[in-house]
């Protein structure tokens, strides 16, 4: 094939559709939620903040708990509802994540105050990592919302006393794969044995605390290990069976940030033709190649309205090798609201846990707006400063 022919192929679409798309006949977890239907056809976005998980299970070097647990605290007073907050996978594939289980514990001892209603979020990929996270709710059986009573706590007003936070929403999350490489390569088994225990993990979860599953995919739009041609009907046949298993909702990773906006479009379509609804999917970008905001925009366009996003554009998965961090939240903050989207996120807010995380752990800020708004700041307060010297 000729170098120009390759590299469209590349970046701009997905191969031509290899087998004809699924008709939607099955009823899906969240198919009769008309609240999260309605919250889909506004301008308003749900953010989920995945600093606290993906922004810092990469770290090398072992980030104390109370920094973690002040990094969860600050954010949500910044308007966010949704922070994945910890993973309980093996510490021994990912240590970083190792501590899960006292940040639970604190948040169901000690919600943090914050402007809105709270879930917090975990990933388990299977019953051993489940049943670690219940040992820790069996402890606080009443310090959790369960999914009956929160299915709006993304868009809900602000919460009536900020003084006495209200009892967190909890989600699980389970983490599967859209090649087989990286599924082996990330959990250690094929896609299909993945599935298998994922849909013990979302049976578990629901028939024993009614929490609401989030099922990611990753590796949706470029896989490290097997290239660019992710098969968009598989992610789509992926994305049904785990709905089929009761999951909430698909957050669909470009884990490696190799999307681009043609193929973003040409994923969604595909996902669509499935019948998996726009309010049944989330968009999970990192911005290995800058794309991610692009990549963002399309799926806007297309509907999509809930979007992941790492505070200080932390992150990186440990089983992705080259790959940056998400798209940072303030990135997407300003983003969202300059197109009149509305966030409920306090962007002035959300830098400074930004700057205040990225000097913590030692890293360079990824976030493009937050340097740019605190220069801003620095200036403005150094006008006001020439102006009083002007006058005295
Ligand atoms: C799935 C396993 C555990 C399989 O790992 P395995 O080695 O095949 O598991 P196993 O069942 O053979 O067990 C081996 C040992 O691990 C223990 N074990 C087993 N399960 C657990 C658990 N849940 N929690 C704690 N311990 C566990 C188990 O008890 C045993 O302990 P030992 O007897 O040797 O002392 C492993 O592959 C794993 O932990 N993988 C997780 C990798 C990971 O966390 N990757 C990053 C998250 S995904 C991501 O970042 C992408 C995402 C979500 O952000 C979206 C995107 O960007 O695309």
């Amino acid at each position: 094939m000729a170098r120009a022919a390759l590299l469209s192929r590349r970046f701009l679409g997905c191969r031509p559709c290899m087998r004809a798309a699924a008709a939607a006949t099955r009823t899906f977890a969240t198919a009769s939620d008309p609240q999260r239907a309605s919250a889909n056809s506004n301008a308003r976005v749900k953010l989920v903040e995945v600093g606290p998980r993906d922004g810092l299970q990469n770290e090398k070097k072992a980030i104390p708990l109370a920094t973690k647990l002040e990094l969860i605290e600050r954010l949500a007073k910044t308007g966010l509802t949704t922070i994945e907050a910890g993973s309980f996978v093996s510490p021994k594939w990912v240590p970083q994540m190792d501590n899960s289980s006292e940040i639970l514990q604190h948040l169901l001892q000690h919600p943090p105050a914050s402007p809105r209603p709270l879930t917090f979020s975990f990933l388990a990929p299977n019953l051993k990592g489940l049943n670690n996270a219940f040992t820790v709710l069996a402890q606080h059986p009443d310090s959790f919302a369960t999914e009956s009573t929160t299915t709006t706590s993304s868009t809900s007003s602000p919460s009536s006393s900020p003084a006495s936070p209200p009892k967190p929403a909890l989600e699980v999350a389970v983490f599967a794969a859209a090649t087989e490489t990286f599924s082996r390569k990330n959990l250690n088994c094929d896609i299909a044995t993945s599935l298998a225990r994922f849909r013990e993990v979302i049976q578990a979860a629901k028939e024993t605390h009614s929490l609401r599953v989030r099922a990611y995919i990753s590796v949706v739009l470029g896989c490290p290990f097997e290239g660019f041609d992710v098969d968009g009907h598989r992610v789509a046949e992926i994305a049904t069976a785990l709905l089929e298993m009761g999951a909430d909702e698909i957050a669909l990773g470009d884990t490696t940030g190799m999307g681009t906006a043609p193929r973003t479009k040409e994923l969604l379509n595909c996902l669509s033709a499935a019948g998996v609804r726009n309010e049944d999917i989330a968009m999970h970008f990192h911005d290995t190649y800058g794309q991610a905001l692009v990549n963002t925009a399309v799926a806007l366009e297309h509907g999509i309205r809930t979007f992941d996003c790492s505070v200080g554009g932390l992150g990186g998965c440990p089983y992705s090798p080259g790959a940056t961090g998400n798209v940072a939240t303030e990135d997407m903050v300003y983003f969202m609201e300059t197109l009149g989207m509305d966030t409920g996120v306090d962007l002035d807010a959300v830098v400074d846990v930004g700057d205040w995380i990225t000097r913590e752990i030692g890293k360079g800020n990824a976030s493009a707006v937050g340097p740019a708004v605190l220069g801003a700041r620095k200036r403005a307060e150094a006008e006001r400063e020439q102006a009083k010297a002007e006058e005295a």
